[in-house]
Formats: C-alpha cells, structure tokens, sequence
C-alpha cells in the first residue's frame, strides 16, 4: 500500500544547528499517527517542512505518492495544517469565518460552501455556536474552529500540531473521535504533543523524536520496548520477616532503590520479564513466603522525562 506520508532522509539545519538529523518515517493512510518529543525536538520543523512551509537542507517529503517539492501546488491540496495556537479573527463569526476560507478554497458555489461549512462545524460538535463571534469562543472552541477550517478541503493528509494543548479531557475525548472517525474515511492524521499518554490513546501508532532525531516508532507498547525502558517498580508482599530476602534482592545488580516496610519490599528493577520471571523464581526457591507480587510500570509521562533529562546530561 502507498504510504500517507513518506520522509526521506530529512534535514532541516538553522545555521550551524541541526533541528531534524536525517528523519526517515513511514506512515500508512487511515492512521493517527502522533508525534512526540520534549520541547526543541524538532517537531514543529518537521511539521513546516510537510506542510510546504519551509524548504529542508535536503531530504524529501512524499504525500500520497505526491513529491511536496515538485509538485507544491498538488501538495497543497492534499494537505490539511493546524498550527499550534492557530488565531481566529475577532471581528468573524464563527460560520462568515469558515465561508471566508471555503471560497478561498474555492470549494463549488455559495450553497455549495454552505453545506461544506455545516458539515465540518457537526463534525467538530460546533454547530450551535456558528453565529458566535469568533472572539468569543472558549480555547477549546477556537481550537475546534480552526480544525473545521482545516477540514475544510477534505485534506488526506491532516497535520495538527499540539491540537489537544488546553483542552480539558472532555474535549479530548471529542477531538480524539472527531480524529478517529477522520482516519476511518482513509484520511491519515500526523499529530505532534509534549504528552505521550495523550498521543498513546488518542493515536493508532506513534514515534518520538529528540534532539531532531527519531528514538522509536511503532505501537505505543513497541515504543516502550524500543526505548528500552523495562524499568518498573515491584513489591513484594511476604507472609515472613523480610530479612533474608531483602538482603537476597539487594546482591542483585538489578535491584535498586530497596525500601522495607513491615512485610513489604519495594525495589526498582531493570529488566525484561524473564529477569523478572527469575527473580520470583529465586524469592520463593530461598523459601521466602510471598503472599503477592505487584509491578508498576514506568508511565508514559517517566519514559519522556527520562528522554528529555538525557538529552540535558549529553
Ligand atoms: N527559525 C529558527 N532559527 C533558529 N533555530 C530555530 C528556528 N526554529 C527552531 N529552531 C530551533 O530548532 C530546534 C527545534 O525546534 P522546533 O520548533 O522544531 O521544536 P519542537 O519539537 O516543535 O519544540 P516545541 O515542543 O518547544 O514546540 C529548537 O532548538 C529551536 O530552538
């Protein structure tokens, strides 16, 4: 199947600073793909180059078979953009707003904008607040108006860049069917956020950049394995004194950070789950009596601090 989206080698340079290093990525139509990476990532610079905003250094950029650079005009139709805090004019109404940009589209007659502007403003949830002005919209409501304005066109490729920031998880949730049911009609979404668990469940597939470099994509459990973070936090409930098996865990290189507490042991282990596997195997061979064993995984949220306080040490 052609891809949605192609990136080839991209590299996008500010003087002497690499801000994209060499990204390759692949995206599948009908996916929501997010993208995401600590501030300075290089999310927004690859965002400008997709959208025909701002030329590489080198690198190429294919939309549905379709080279941005050779053809941009083609390009430009197949592409839908919301920048990250998108203004809205003040002195439009929400419905004279989006009519504006479906004649600048040129999108058939007056009826024809019409209907167009009813359709995208139901499937933003908007359509009571078209003769509002836009001034007076809610953040969460400006954001969905300039989501309708850039569904206007019926864009394959939509790329929306930090759409959920301010957002409250009401209009989360909404946004993330509104993207949902996009991606269902074949359209593919390229969305960028700070927040990994946001774009965990609000896409079908993710990356993670940093430092203009791409660290993983895939799945948001691939992504996980990728970045190898198999760090978790266990406990042990025992059902004895825990003496012997906490002075057992701590000669382990892969225990760390070990806390008693009663009959409970809570440790930090690195691993993978036949490290762990063994691990239980080993309690219960000394003849420690363990009542349960719980693990908590890192979050979403420790995985990208971890990422982005690598990226201040180096
Ligand atoms: N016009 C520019 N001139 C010089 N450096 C720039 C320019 N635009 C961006 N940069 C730098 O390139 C790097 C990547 O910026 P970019 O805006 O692409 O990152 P981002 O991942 O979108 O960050 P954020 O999440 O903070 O919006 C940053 O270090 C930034 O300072």
């Amino acid at each position: 199947m052609r891809p949605a989206i192609d990136i080839r080698s991209l590299r996008v340079d500010y003087g002497d600073f690499v801000a994209v290093d060499d990204l390759t990525l692949t995206v599948p139509p009908g996916e929501v793909f997010g993208l995401v990476g600590p501030n300075g990532a290089g999310k927004t610079s690859t965002f400008r180059v997709i959208t025909t905003l701002m030329e590489p250094t080198y690198g190429e950029v294919i939309l549905d078979g379709v080279d941005v650079f050779e053809d941009l005009e083609t390009a430009r139709r197949i592409i839908g953009y919301m920048p990250d805090l998108a203004p809205v004019p003040s002195d439009l109404k929400v419905q004279e707003f989006l009519e504006f940009h479906a004649a600048a589209y040129g999108l058939g007659n007056r009826a024809q904008r019409r209907d167009r502007v009813a359709e995208c403003l139901e499937e933003v949830a908007l359509t009571d607040q078209r003769d509002k002005w836009c001034k007076q919209l809610s953040r969460g409501q400006t954001q969905r108006v300039v989501l309708a304005k850039t569904l206007l066109h019926r864009p394959r490729v939509l790329v929306l860049d930090e759409p959920a920031s301010g957002l409250d998880p009401l209009a989360r949730r909404d946004l993330r069917s509104a993207l949902r049911r996009l991606a269902a009609t074949g359209a593919t979404v390229f969305i960028s956020s700070h927040i990994l668990s946001e774009l965990a469940e609000m896409c079908t597939s993710l990356c993670v950049m940093n430092r203009g470099k791409l660290l993983a994509s895939g799945t948001a459990e691939e992504v996980r394995h990728q970045l190898g973070t198999n760090e978790r936090i266990l406990t042990a409930n025992l059902l004895c004194k825990p003496g012997e098996a906490r002075e057992w865990l701590a000669s382990h290189a892969s225990v760390h950070d070990l806390q008693v507490e009663g009959h409970q042991i809570v440790f930090g282990f690195k691993g993978d789950d036949d490290a762990q596997a063994d691990l239980m195997e080993g309690l219960i061979r000394l003849g420690v009596r363990l009542r349960s064993f719980e693990e908590k995984r890192s979050s979403f949220e420790d995985i990208l601090v971890e990422v982005a306080e690598n990226n201040r040490r180096s």
